[in-house]
């Protein structure tokens, strides 16, 4: 371990890429990614993409802002820890990474002038303490609008004060917003016998576009993020179907060291406890692989 970390510093060293606890693993990302994550091709792309370019740059012009949508369940969150991960030396316990939850930060709509301030002040403050912070909004479907607005300023070009570079954080949005246009998409190719890696993001990302711009509750709703063109990456999460679901079952039994037999079996009992939809071709799962974890102890 202590060579290990010795090559990583010399890298920092050489290529100013890490501060604070910063140090990217773009290819350990890539290959977690890529044997873990289920069923996104899109998303593997498009995350990797804006990441390398926007990691490699020692001087971004702007801070990187991702905004991911999808239905429940199909790894919005779990690709979101996932980078923290790789990202940071101490992953989500890194004092750098600020996750912020509607019902737990910013519970009460006559609170939204106080929340604003306090948000404001606290990326503020902690982009000062380190250029290279993340934060993570979710469920920004349900935050308040109005209170977002606040960030603009943050995540365009021009903020620099007081010589801090705040155009190196990274945002990223999560939301159920334009799941169900996605899903839509999805099932249109379907039906016309598409393969589903050949879904690009053009063939998505205006139905996201509106179903967010169209929605009065969701937390970007005349905060100007959208308007002014702020978000760098629409991140599209396709609906899940069953194979994808039995990868699901196959991650998270990989720790136990089952026979082959025997996790085809679970996996097998958890997918036929799954519901899909739509009625007539029963295709993609209801809450993606939201209760795997939870389903697969019941068959052990
Ligand atoms: N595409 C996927 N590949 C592998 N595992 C997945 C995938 N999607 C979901 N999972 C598993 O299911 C769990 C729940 O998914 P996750 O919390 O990421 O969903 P989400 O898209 O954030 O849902 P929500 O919109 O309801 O918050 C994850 O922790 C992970 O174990």
């Amino acid at each position: 371990a202590a060579a290990a970390w010795d090559l990583s510093s010399l890298s920092c060293g050489f290529r100013a890429l890490c501060e604070c606890d910063f140090r990217p693993d773009l290819r350990g990302l890539e290959c977690d990614l890529a044997q873990h994550l289920a069923g996104q091709h899109l998303v593997r792309q498009l995350v990797m993409k804006g990441l390398k370019a926007f990691v490699e740059n020692p001087a971004p012009a702007k801070p990187l802002v991702m905004s991911f949508h999808g239905w429940t369940g199909t790894g919005k969150s779990y690709v979101s820890s996932m980078l923290v991960q790789y990202l940071f030396q101490d992953g989500m316990a890194s004092p750098h990474v600020h996750h912020f939850s509607p019902v737990i930060h910013f519970p009460h709509a006559d609170q939204i002038e106080r929340y604003q301030s306090d948000l404001k002040q606290w990326i503020l403050g902690n982009l000062t303490a380190c250029g290279r912070s993340l934060f993570l909004f979710d469920e920004v479907d349900k935050m308040h609008p109005g209170l977002l607005g606040v960030l603009r300023p943050f995540l365009g070009p021009s903020w620099v004060v007081y010589g801090t570079n705040y155009r190196k954080a990274i945002f990223i949005f999560l939301s159920n917003a334009g799941g169900e246009q996605i899903n839509q998409v999805a099932l249109d190719a379907w039906r016309a016998r598409r393969d589903r890696e050949e879904l690009q993001l053009r063939d998505l990302e205006p139905a996201i576009s509106k179903a967010i711009t169209d929605n009065p509750h969701h937390g970007f709703w005349q905060s100007g993020i959208v308007e002014d063109q702020l978000l760098d990456l629409l991140v599209p999460f396709l609906p899940l179907q069953r194979h994808h679901v039995r990868h699901c079952v196959t991650n998270e039994l990989a720790q136990l060291g089952l026979a082959q037999q025997q996790e085809e079996e679970v996996a097998q009992a958890v997918v036929d406890g799954t519901a899909f939809f739509p009625e007539e071709e029963q295709l993609f799962s209801s809450n993606g692989c939201k209760t795997v974890a939870s389903r697969i102890t019941l068959f052990l």
